[in-house]
């Protein structure tokens, strides 16, 4: 059920569902079985977004100290490519990226813990995506890397069409460019 991705602090999660004549059941988390797992609660915010088009892409974002989160995110309706970007100074995997497909289909989720980088595409129209987090919302701590930094070389699978961005997404620094906001604790 918890799989570590090639970046092993990224954590894939398929939550079983159980089907049956209704529909399925599915437990999105569970305190215990998921700090077993590897992802670290407590968990004090929890947000849900909707993407009306194919091609919105959120990211990529993240806070800093006072207020980092851990993000554990899945999709409940449509289809996104979710991609979690190492920033930790001093990381052995500093810069690199590792990316998930969650939909409302696979039920699956993503933890991407605090030093790293975090955005998404959405896959589908009308895609919605929910996610906990370890930290509050703080505008003052809210940070962003520019998705379309070439040092990243991040496959968005958008091909020659441009992502539905925000404005404050269209602005943000380079890898290169970035202060050292998080080291690697090893
Ligand atoms: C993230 C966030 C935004 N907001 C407000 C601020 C703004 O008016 C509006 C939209 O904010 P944004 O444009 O930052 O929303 P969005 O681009 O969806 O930001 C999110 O992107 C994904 C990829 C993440 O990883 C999240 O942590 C978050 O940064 O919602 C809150 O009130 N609380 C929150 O936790």
């Amino acid at each position: 059920m918890f799989t570590r991705l090639a970046i092993n602090d990224v954590i894939l999660v398929e939550p079983p569902r159980f089907g049956d004549h209704r529909g399925f059941f599915q437990e999105t988390f569970h305190a215990d079985r998921y700090a077993e797992g590897g992802i670290e609660g407590p968990f004090v915010q929890d947000n849900h977004s909707l993407s009306r088009e194919v091609g919105v892409l959120r990211g990529l974002h993240f806070q800093i100290d006072p207020s980092p989160q851990g993000k554990l995110v899945r999709c409940t309706a449509g289809r996104i490519l979710d991609v979690a970007v190492d920033i930790r100074k001093g990381s052995p995997t500093f810069g690199q990226h590792v990316k998930a497909e969650l939909s409302a289909e696979n039920g699956h989720q993503l933890w991407v813990p605090v030093g790293f980088a975090h955005a998404f595409v959405t896959l589908e129209a009308d895609t919605e995506v929910q996610y906990k987090v370890t930290g509050y919302y703080d505008p003052a701590a809210d940070r962003g890397l520019a998705w379309d930094d070439p040092d990243l070389g991040i496959d968005w699978g958008l091909g020659d069409r441009d992502p539905v961005l925000s404005e404050k997404d269209t602005k943000h620094p380079r890898l290169a460019d970035l202060p050292d906001y998080f080291s690697y604790q090893g």
